[in-house]
């Protein structure tokens, strides 16, 4: 559209037509004089003032504060993309000096409203953001993904995807139909087209070079209901399912092992080991669980705690329970027997040696269980030789040459502190770590006298049906009993009640042959007949002596009466004899 003059155009005319242009336009028009003073602003401007009233020949800074049109007038130099707020809006604008014969009247600034540019601008920019927040989500996923359109056109594909399914990083799919994984022999069925005809999410399982994997499809719908999305999701179950199948085989072992560890409390408790208290039932848990590893095992206590009685259950307990049980006493032999004993002798090895030599309790425990009681008096040169069977697994008779192996379960015991001995340099110190692989305190009745009660119930039933008697014991005797030291620990409770059972004269339990047992109280004793006291001390004496040797020679060496004295007499006192210090059951 041309501006040029002809005869029947006044400028009056052009002058509105120029106006009308000027008021149509987007951009926004104001002129200023060299003073500042507005001398035009187009329609589009005037939408950008907050005034109504006459704005020709105000001061442009009145109407726009910010606009640095003023700058032009001074600099005559022009402006371009300044971007300039007015009120709310953000303004782009281009200012020009208005030069006429060189002199500079006035200023022109045109501007175009980019409010809603910025906020598009704005937004796009955090579209971006989130679309790579996205790609950076969707390709450090652990799953694989595919995202398809709504015609089934793969439109990503993250690297767990190609992973799984063995595509070369390099291989392009974007833009292909999906199908083309099938095509390609990557995948037999597609969990993208089962929704794709179904409109609703699926799942399946596919065997994938010998892997098992889970295939979820989603669909995404936009505002119309229309499909424009199917996100494929898969993941490897081949690892979960084998821990989930490991979690069922330890869940199912832990079960079994709950039952036998109460079935075989059960069985402690029915095989006389009785207990009240948490601190043995924690012994006899230890005991079970260590029952089934099979290591050595040190058991420490004071003397007659029950170390032996918790030997023979974690033998029950373990996988030698139908195998061999053999115990020595080293407390009770002497060194050169002890030796003998364990390693056994061939023919001829020393005098007074059997004739064709004898095996050693190592090779007759073969596949059973060695119960060494009292290790802590074995000898230094035995406790060498003992940890040479430990380390090497081979014995070797004496007098003999041939080794011979050694498939035993080594069970020691000891009233001794051995940290210490192993300082003072009397038990040696490799072979204590050997032993104590794993260590069972059995506390002293003292530190758990909630025993004690149910341990009298129970010892009272077995002397009186032992004897065949009747006897009852009343409150009194029980506290006393509560209240006593114990220092013979369960032992000396088990002879106390066993003396009482039969010495005391009726239904009722005498209370003075507790007192003369050493309880704390003081009152005197009834005056008794010297033969009874005499038979009774015999009887003490004995019992004690063959309880501490475990043998009727060495008890009767100890008291300095005969072996068959000693048998005879533990006969009459109902106990059963071994005459050897060792018993070997199964
Ligand atoms: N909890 C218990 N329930 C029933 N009887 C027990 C219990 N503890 C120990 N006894 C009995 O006490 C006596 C001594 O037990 P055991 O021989 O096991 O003790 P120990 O610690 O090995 O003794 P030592 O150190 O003298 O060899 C045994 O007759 C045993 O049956």
């Amino acid at each position: 559209m041309g501006y040029e003059s002809t005869e029947s155009q006044k400028p009056g005319i052009l002058m509105n037509e120029l106006r009308a242009v000027l008021d149509s336009i987007y951009s926004g028009i104001i002129a200023v004089d060299i003073n500042g003073k507005i001398t035009y602003i187009n329609e589009t401007a005037k939408k950008f003032m907050v005034c109504g009233e006459e704005i020709i020949g105000r001061d442009v800074n009145e109407l726009i504060p910010l606009s640095r049109i003023k700058d032009v007038l001074h600099s005559a130099k022009p402006q371009y993309g300044v971007k300039l707020q007015i009120g709310d809006r953000t303004v782009l604008t281009n200012r020009t000096p208005i030069i006429i014969n060189r002199q500079i009247t006035g200023a022109v600034s045109s501007f175009l409203d980019i409010t809603d540019l910025e906020l598009v601008s704005h937004q796009i920019h955090s579209v971006q953001e989130l679309n790579s927040e996205l790609s950076a989500l969707i390709d450090s996923s652990a799953d694989g993904l595919v995202i398809s359109d709504g015609q089934g056109c793969i439109i990503r594909m993250n690297k767990a995807y190609r992973l799984m399914l063995g595509i070369p990083l390099d291989e392009n799919f974007t833009g292909l139909p999906v199908t083309e994984l099938v095509t390609r022999g990557y995948l037999s069925e597609l969990v993208t087209s089962k929704v794709l005809q179904t409109l609703n999410s699926a799942t399946m399982i596919q065997e994938i070079k010998g892997r098992e994997i889970l295939f979820t499809g989603t669909p995404v719908f936009n505002t119309k209901g229309k499909v424009v999305r199917v996100i494929a999701n898969i993941r490897d179950l081949t690892e979960l399912n084998s821990l989930r199948r490991s979690l069922h085989r330890f869940s199912q072992e832990m079960d079994n092992y709950r039952s036998e560890l109460s079935r075989l409390k059960i069985k402690a408790l029915e095989d006389g080991f009785i207990f009240n208290s948490p601190e043995i039932r924690k012994v006899v848990e230890l005991s079970i669980r260590v029952a089934r590893v099979d290591t050595n095992v040190l058991i420490t206590g004071e003397s007659g705690v029950g170390k032996e009685i918790i030997t023979r259950m974690i033998r029950e307990a373990s996988n030698r329970s139908t195998g061999p049980f053999i115990k020595i006493n080293c407390g009770a032999l002497s060194p050169s027997l002890i030796e003998s004993e364990l390693f056994g002798y061939e023919e001829g090895a020393f005098t007074g040696a059997a004739k064709k030599g004898k095996p050693g309790i190592f090779e007759l425990a073969l596949k059973g269980t060695l119960f060494l009681d009292e290790v802590g008096e074995l000898p230094l040169d035995l406790q060498v030789k003992l940890l040479r069977v430990i380390q090497e697994k081979e014995i070797t008779r004496l007098g003999g040459t041939q080794s011979i192996s050694v498939d035993v379960r080594l069970i020691t015991a000891t009233n001794r502190n051995l940290e210490q001995m192993v300082k003072e340099g009397t038990f040696r110190q490799d072979l204590f770590y050997r032993l104590n692989v794993v260590n069972i305190y059995v506390p002293p009745l003292r530190e758990r006298v909630i025993d004690i009660p149910i341990l009298v119930e129970y010892f009272m039933r077995k002397f009186s049906k032992k004897y065949n008697l009747n006897r009852k014991i009343s409150p009194e005797i029980m506290q006393a009993f509560t209240e006593h030291d114990w220092p013979g620990n369960i032992r000396e409770l088990e002879n106390t009640i066993e003396r009482m059972v039969i010495l005391s004269p009726d239904e009722g339990i005498d209370p003075s042959l507790f007192k003369g047992n050493g309880s704390k109280e003081t009152t005197a004793d009834p005056p008794r007949l010297l033969k009874d006291a005499l038979a009774e001390t015999e009887k003490k004496m004995i019992l004690q002596a063959y309880h501490l040797t475990q043998s009727t020679r060495k008890a009767a060496s100890m008291l300095g009466i005969n072996q068959s004295t000693v048998v005879r007499k533990l006969k009459l006192y109902g106990k059963e004899t071994l005459v050897m210090p060792r018993s070997i059951t199964d």
